[in-house]
């Protein structure tokens, strides 16, 4: 049986979160950071690659559940009965019913205290299941088998830097094979079993251990509070909380760093080459997370985002880096791991991002746009903020003519991306206003208003095709960009210009099948423009990559947007309807959706997803519309 990405649950203690599967096997955990080596990397590989099963040890499974053969010979319930999250919560349970009786898997990660927790605790529900654990550590992405020892009635298994404890409570008897770690145990009705595993350095002491049902306690209240502060009241609250818990539990909170996903290298294409490594912090997609978290009521949050974006981008804004490490660190070289053949054969897996080097001109629009927005929330004003936005600023002056790899980060030659282009006219345009609203900000409004005309003259002239009425990609080229789609929302031009309606329809109708988006055409050889970089190259591919995509999901939550704005509100909520349809079992987004395959696909969960159906139930419901976007008529 193949899995899907959707297939997945998401737990997590806000510096690292894990997935389960619905056959009780946490596949991915990488320890202690979301971007530390994993330690169970079935994800990507297999059972020896590391995993952590609980569930009925079968073989009496009833409700036509097929019944697998795992590394240890054992048959085991394929799939669980049923499985959801406490409500507002990240606490999942998972539950069977067998002919023996009935039982649940309590999963969570508390609320860290110093070292990182994984808790599980199993229930009898009805009758009496015989269950069976089965932990297989493998450090280092899968590749590092522990040495495991008794010590006081816990395992421990140690390798190299790495070490993690193993209790029960009450205690079970374990016992090694295979190079794992196994127990086997029986609940009655009521009667209840906790594992805890803790990971901590080798070097250092064991940490203080928890109480597993007092954190379950914790958990459970931390979350229903920090879920009942979120402001939204309208129709599909519960899609929107439940992204909004994603997003939260996507942030590092030591630093307030947003990760774009906790996975890497879950393919955009199944069997393909498009892998990436998701476990850093964009600013494209921290500054958007920062936006539904202001509009849902989340200051402290936003504040703490804004507080890290600070940090990481001081320095010389020519220095300026498209993402970062969680903490603000700037080397994330990419590289790849030979020894996993990656999630259902997509090789390879990559650790590490080369996109890190690239110049994408939009992420200055992005950031002026969101420090706009924060300082009209009223989140207070950090000294050096207006510096820090003059010295973008001049940098963009100098550097926004230039070709760029854009916003989808195309590994194929620079290009002048009308989008890019379109974020620089947003830099220039937020930064007159503020200038204009606080007259006792220095700044020479006169120079930005000169160069906002300058950018929108010639995103007018060189970026759009009178012919077919459509903005196109990039300068002198006939593709189209779902990008584009975003037009009407930034406020570059009113959303009832002919050519802002021309272009949703133009991006509707090449790009889009039945509402799903697609980012770009990545199959076809695009014509080139002469001012690209490309020529000489020898490569005609918009992305340089072989093989394709499936749709990309915030496009399609763009759609809904643009339709809603050009006044197609009817097709945007029924757009909206499929797409909150398309989240898995427990409200979950991947990056992509194949709607021929009907499975999601890419990193998992992905807060690009999940920011599209937060900022487009606020837009439809909320009455509101996007934060920071300035009335039609304002836009110049
Ligand atoms: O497909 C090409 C690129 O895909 C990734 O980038 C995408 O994810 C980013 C994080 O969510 C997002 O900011 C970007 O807009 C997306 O295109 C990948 O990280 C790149 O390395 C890759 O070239």
């Amino acid at each position: 049986m193949h899995p899907s990405i959707e297939d997945y649950a998401l737990i997590g203690d806000h510096q690292t979160a894990a997935l389960v599967g619905p056959d009780g096997s946490i596949d991915w955990l990488c320890l202690p950071r979301f971007d530390s080596a994993a330690c169970f990397a079935k994800l990507l590989g297999d059972e020896d690659n590391g995993h952590w099963r609980i569930a009925p040890k079968g073989p009496n499974g009833q409700n036509g559940q097929n019944w697998q053969k795992g590394l240890n010979g054992l048959n085991a319930p394929a799939t669980c009965t049923r499985r959801a999250y406490r409500p507002d919560t990240l606490v999942l349970d998972t539950e069977w019913d067998t002919e023996e009786g009935s039982v649940r898997v309590t999963d969570l990660m508390p609320q860290r205290d110093r070292a990182p927790d994984v808790v599980r605790i199993v229930e009898g529900l009805k009758g009496r299941v015989t269950m069976r654990s089965t932990l297989r550590l493998r450090f280092d992405y899968g590749s590092v088998v522990p040495w495991v020892r008794r010590s006081g009635g816990h395992r421990v298994a140690v390798a190299g830097p790495d070490s993690v404890w193993l209790r029960s409570e009450p205690p079970v008897r374990t016992w090694g094979e295979d190079f794992g770690t196994h127990s086997e145990f029986t609940v009655t009705e009521g009667q209840q079993v906790a594992f805890v595993l803790t990971w901590h350095p080798s070097y250092e002491p064991r940490p203080r251990r928890v109480d597993p049902y007092e954190a379950l306690a914790q958990s459970v209240g931390d979350w229903q509070a920090w879920a009942a502060r979120c402001r939204y009241d309208g129709p599909h609250r519960d899609a929107v909380v439940r992204s909004l818990i994603t997003l939260k539990a996507l942030t590092y909170a030591p630093s307030g760093g947003i990760v774009a996903a906790p996975t890497t290298s879950i393919p955009e294409e199944i069997g393909g080459v498009r892998n990436w490594d998701y476990r850093y912090c964009w600013l494209r997609d921290s500054t958007l997370t920062l936006g539904a978290l202001l509009a849902c009521g989340y200051q402290e949050e936003a504040e703490a985002w804004r507080n890290w974006l600070l940090r990481a981008v001081a320095g010389d804004p020519a220095d300026l880096q498209i993402m970062y490490g969680l903490a603000g660190e700037r080397r994330i070289s990419e590289y790849e791991l030979a020894w996993l053949p990656g999630f259902r054969g997509s090789a390879p897996v990559r650790v590490g991002n080369a996109a890190v080097q690239q110049l994408q001109l939009d992420v200055y629009g992005e950031v002026i746009d969101s420090l706009t927005l924060a300082q009209r929330a009223g989140l207070p004003v950090e000294p050096g903020m207006w510096r820090l936005h003059q010295a973008l600023m001049d940098f963009l002056h100098s550097a926004w003519r230039k070709p760029d790899e854009g916003l989808w980060e195309v590994r194929g030659p620079r290009r002048h991306f009308v989008h890019s282009k379109v974020m620089a006219w947003v830099a220039a345009d937020r930064t007159v206003r503020i200038l204009e609203e606080n007259p006792e900000l220095d700044g020479d409004v006169d120079r930005w208003r000169a160069m906002r005309d300058e950018v929108h003259r010639e995103v007018c002239e060189r970026g759009y095709d009178p012919e077919r009425n459509t903005f196109t990609q990039s300068y002198g080229s006939r593709e189209l960009d779902a990008a584009l789609l975003l037009l009407p929302r930034l406020g570059f031009l009113p959303p009832d210009d002919p050519r802002v309606v021309g272009t949703v329809d133009a991006v509707r109708s090449e790009l889009a099948r039945d509402g799903f988006v697609h980012r770009y055409d990545s199959d076809r050889h695009g014509s080139l423009p002469h001012d690209s970089d490309a020529h000489g190259s020898g490569l005609k591919k918009v992305d340089g990559l072989p093989g394709g995509e499936s749709s990309f999901l915030v496009c399609s939550f763009w759609l809904a947007d643009a339709l809603h704005l050009t006044g197609r509100t009817t097709e945007a909520l029924d757009l909206f309807e499929r797409l909150v349809a398309l989240r898995n079992d427990v409200g979950l987004l991947a990056e992509e959706y194949d709607p021929v395959a009907g499975h999601q696909l890419g990193n998992f969960p992905q807060a690009f997803s999940h920011i599209g159906l937060v900022g487009t139930a606020l837009a439809l419901f909320d009455g509101e519309g996007e934060a920071g976007v300035p009335d039609a008529d304002e836009a110049g």
